[in-house]
């Protein structure tokens, strides 16, 4: 059974990634990544110009059916992840950058194109934890003006990490965006926006900043990641990658992830609760099923899905 997957020409022994934000912020952090098998590739935590303390805690709460977060996008800035992926990697990484407005991202990308960077950059549009800053890629005339400048000049890889969608129609329009582009990839889904979580017995809410108010992941987002995938992957021009990201807590999450189109597949919540060793065990349910399936290789079920 093999699990070799490709990310832009570079191969990987595994389909499996971190989702931003997870186990990724620190160099501690992003070296016990560099470190841990059955990763097949690596994501930082997104990148802002300035460094960020983020939001106050509580600020990330476990459920047992997912988690929650309002981070607000702590991170030690464009600069520390710069020099980290300058360094050379023992595993290969995607570089994540954000910003709170367009003026920022067309700034950052700038800097990183006149930069010796020549690697994967995904350009988050879908943090839904900044007080007071929608999901750019929410308001899909935005997206593309913010695309189409940063294409005048960017010319290295670059993807974009997407919020969820929930229309038929929304997946055709930022399709019909994206497809304008020279994207890598995209990354889909980001946390589902704005859940809220209620502690019955203490009669309150869980996380700190917007009152509580933040994204959700794990198990409880797999329908609407899974649906994303699809949509977008049936959508989008065969040379835009997609990456899955959302609600994997088994092996059979992540073939079903690849079933709908995933050519690379981000576990996220299910690190926070499990730890770094849920890639073994990941990649292990998948071979078995694989097995008992008869696939040899990811390429024999990648976007197979059956209709009824
Ligand atoms: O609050 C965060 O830092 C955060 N949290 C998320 O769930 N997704 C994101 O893209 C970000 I930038």
């Amino acid at each position: 059974i093999d699990l070799s997957a490709d990310l832009f020409g570079q191969s990987l022994q595994s389909p499996l990634l971190n989702a931003s934000g997870v186990h990724c912020q620190t160099k501690e952090e992003l070296n016990d990544l560099a470190n841990t098998s059955n990763l097949g590739a690596m994501v930082t935590k997104s990148a802002t110009l300035q460094a960020r303390e983020g939001n106050p805690n509580p600020r990330y709460h476990d459920l047992a059916n997912g988690s929650i977060n309002s981070m607000g996008l702590p991170n030690l800035g464009y600069d520390f992840y710069l020099d980290y992926v300058l360094e050379d990697q023992q595993k290969p990484t995607i570089l994540s950058v954000a910003a709170l407005s367009a003026a920022d991202a067309i700034t950052l990308l700038k800097k990183l194109q006149a930069s010796d960077y020549q690697g994967p950059t995904e350009l988050n549009l879908s943090c839904p934890n900044i007080v007071g800053e929608p999901q750019l890629a929410y308001d899909f005339e935005a997206t593309d003006q913010v695309l189409s400048e940063v294409f005048s000049f960017y010319t290295k890889p670059l993807g974009v990490k997407l919020p969820p969608y929930f229309d038929l129609v929304h997946f055709d329009q930022i399709a019909k965006v994206l497809n304008k582009y020279p994207l890598t990839h995209v990354n889909t889904i980001n946390s589902v926006g704005n859940g809220l979580w209620v502690d019955v017995e203490k009669e309150q809410v869980v996380t700190k900043a917007k009152g509580g108010f933040g994204g959700l992941g794990g198990a409880m987002v797999l329908p609407t990641a899974l649906a994303n995938v699809r949509a977008l992957r049936q959508r989008l021009n065969p040379s835009i990658k997609v990456l899955g990201t959302g609600g994997v807590t088994t092996g059979a999450d992540v073939f079903a992830h690849i079933l709908c189109g995933a050519d690379l597949v981000s576990v996220g919540t299910q690190v926070m609760k499990e730890g770094l060793g849920v890639y073994d065990r990941l990649a292990a349910e998948l071979k078995e099923i694989m097995a008992a399936k008869g696939y040899q290789t990811l390429d024999d079920f990648r976007g197979q899905l059956k209709e009824l």
